[in-house]
């Protein structure tokens, strides 16, 4: 058996044997520390995954709590609403619903704001909801609610620590099983590029906004999930554990325990709760005075884990203990994902008329016409500032030209964003290049085909995406193959040197099955050997009826591959012609060269 199936069992059977074999002091710590992992695992994928930091999770725990609450003790509830009243599962399942409802609500509002401002709209709807539990008399004030029933599991009722322990850890090891499975399938690589590479991830079909919305939602309901829980254990609620400052601690738990990794939500939160719960006990005898010294000491030790161990303390744990992280296998057998028609070699597939763009009093593209063909090379050359980029970002979408028009298959690509753009068939690499750096090579390039494929959030959690996500690698490796990194399939996107990382993108590009490639510079920094393949790939690519548009200073490499170029200087076109005429073309050389004697 593998060490890390050992490892893991040994984990679940100690779980098992926890209330026959601690007091009930440490089970009930036990019960804490699966309470708040469960809130600190929705921040694991929303912050440390995600990149959305919120401090806003304990009002989410409140109103699975106050749900559930509110109506298993109510005794005059409305003839519709009665049923729910009459079990926790059934108040479990309202929650949920309600929580969901109000996460849509406030992450329409709030996930579009970035920076800073996004954490403040979470501390302000946190004290938002807060107070409204304090406030509403139906809810019982700041007195809270009382006589909350215990929940009962098939004929048994669990009423005591060593009993509802066993569903709150079942609560969370789910949790955890389902979050690991969503991390690890195309709508994870879609969660995980959200955090530095939405522009890219854009680019290849992903709707990050969904995304973004996808796990604030799932944060709130795992926080929910923990509020039903917490009622029904202490059979008792009131605000002060819903307020922001709790709020405060889930994010520190997230963060100590390693906001990147689900498992960093079990440490995180066990670590805080049994430091705090020593520090409480100890610091007083230890300084002979009575007062709040534990959050003082709490507060600088975060200061010192944040200094040490940016990661938290997961990955330093995982050292210790001895996994091995899993490599993903290629299914040879998987069936091959469904591809495009080419459009016939000749047929016109991008045409650019009187492009300009301007910024303020700038013009960086001036009338630019082009066109590119299917099964044709076509370099876009010009001196540095040209406008280049500006006019790949007017053809991609990425920007709106002032005037003109950019058509692609015939539709204009104005008004279509770059996930329209990319389903329409067209792929593209970056001048900067926009990887996932701590992502294997494998996942980079399978991001590219995310539209080929549909599975959801609920498949991804289930597992029941397997047969798709073989599709996916085995697609994403006969890109890799292709383009010649198959040596570093399994290495770190970022432990790749520059060229590399150019050439992985545009592996990824090429697994979206694209009909036209925009290469944004895609011979920088590679060595001779690697532009020879890479030009080779290119006439293959060209062969097989794809159309490319290249940006390009390299001339060796240009003249020597491309049908056609086109040559801006000043945003302008000033040439326009085969490979051998634009070397001899006395305005291209001008703008070159300065001059020709
Ligand atoms: N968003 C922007 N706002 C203002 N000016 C811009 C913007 N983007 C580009 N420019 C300006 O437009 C001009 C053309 O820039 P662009 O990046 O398109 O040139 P390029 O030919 O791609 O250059 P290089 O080869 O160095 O990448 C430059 O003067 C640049 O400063």
């Amino acid at each position: 058996m593998r060490t890390d199936r050992l490892v893991l069992g040994a984990f679940l059977a100690l779980l098992l044997l926890v209330p026959a074999i601690l007091s009930p002091y440490y089970v009930t710590l036990l019960n804490y520390i699966g309470l708040y992992a469960m809130v600190a695992l929705g921040l694991v994928l929303l912050t440390g995954v995600g990149g959305l930091t919120s401090f806003g999770q304990a009002a989410f725990v409140g109103l699975g709590a106050y749900t559930t609450a509110a109506l298993t003790t109510a005794t005059d509830l409305p003839g519709w609403l009665a049923w729910a009243g009459t079990s926790p599962w059934l108040t479990l399942a309202v929650g949920l619903l309600l929580t969901a409802l109000v996460a849509v609500l406030i992450g329409s509002l709030t996930l579009k704001l970035s920076g800073h401002f996004l954490p403040l709209g979470t501390i302000a709807w946190g004290i938002s909801l807060y107070f409204l539990f304090g406030t509403m008399e139906s809810l019982g004030g700041h007195t809270g609610i009382s006589g909350i029933p215990a929940i009962g599991l098939l004929g048994w009722t669990l009423d005591e620590g060593g009993e509802i322990y066993y569903l709150i850890w079942a609560f969370l090891l789910v949790a955890m099983l389902t979050t690991h499975n969503l991390l690890d399938s195309r709508e994870g690589r879609a969660i995980r590029a959200l955090k530095g590479g939405r522009v890219m991830a854009e680019a290849m079909g992903v709707d990050t906004s969904r995304s973004r919305m996808v796990i604030f939602v799932i944060a709130a309901l795992l926080a929910c999930a923990s509020g039903w829980l917490y009622a029904h254990m202490q059979r008792f609620v009131n605000p002060t554990p819903f307020g922001v400052h709790i709020g405060i601690e889930y994010l520190f738990m997230a963060v100590v325990g390693g906001a990147g990794y689900v498992w960093g939500a079990i440490v995180g939160a066990g670590v805080i709760t049994v430091l705090k719960q020593w520090l409480q006990n100890w610091l007083p005898s230890l300084l002979g005075a009575t007062g709040n010294f534990e959050t003082i000491v709490f507060g600088l030790l975060m200061v010192l884990v944040l200094h040490r161990a940016r990661e938290g303390l997961w990955p330093i744990l995982k050292k210790l203990v001895p996994v091995r992280a899993l490599r993903k296998t290629i299914d040879p057998d998987a069936e091959p994902l469904p591809r495009r028609t080419l459009p016939k070699a000749g047929e016109l597939i991008l045409e650019a008329k009187d492009v300009t763009r301007r910024f303020g009093g700038l013009i960086a593209n001036n009338n630019m016409s082009l066109e590119v063909r299917a099964g044709e090379i076509l370099a876009l050359i010009g001196p540095n500032g040209a406008g280049k980029s500006t006019m790949f970002n007017q053809i991609s979408g990425v920007d709106t030209p002032t005037s003109g028009e950019v058509r692609f298959l015939g539709k204009p690509v104005a008004g279509h964003d770059s996930r329209e753009i990319a389903r329409m068939g067209m792929s593209r690499t970056f001048q900067h290049v926009k990887l996932l750096p701590t992502m294997s090579v494998l996942e980079n390039v399978a991001i590219g085909a995310h539209l080929r494929s549909d599975k959801g959030v609920l498949s991804s959690a289930w597992r029941l995406d397997r047969a798709e996500e073989a599709r996916i690698l085995k697609e994403a490796a006969r890109q890799i193959e292709r383009v010649g990194l198959a040596e570093y399939m399994y290495e770190e996107a970022g432990s790749l040197a520059l060229g590399q990382q150019r050439i992985l993108e545009i592996a990824r590009a090429l697994c979206a099955d694209p009909c036209l490639l925009l290469l944004d510079e895609p011979a920088a920094g590679l060595r001779f050997r690697e532009k020879e393949a890479l030009g080779e790939l290119l006439r293959k690519l060209r062969a097989e009826g794809m159309a490319t548009l290249i940006v390009e200073h390299d001339m060796d490499f240009v003249m020597s591959l491309v049908d056609r170029v086109v040559v801006m200087e000043f945003g302008q076109k000033i040439a326009e012609g085969l490979p051998d005429e634009i070397q001899q073309n006395p305005a291209v050389l001008e703008a070159y060269l300065g001059g020709v004697e």
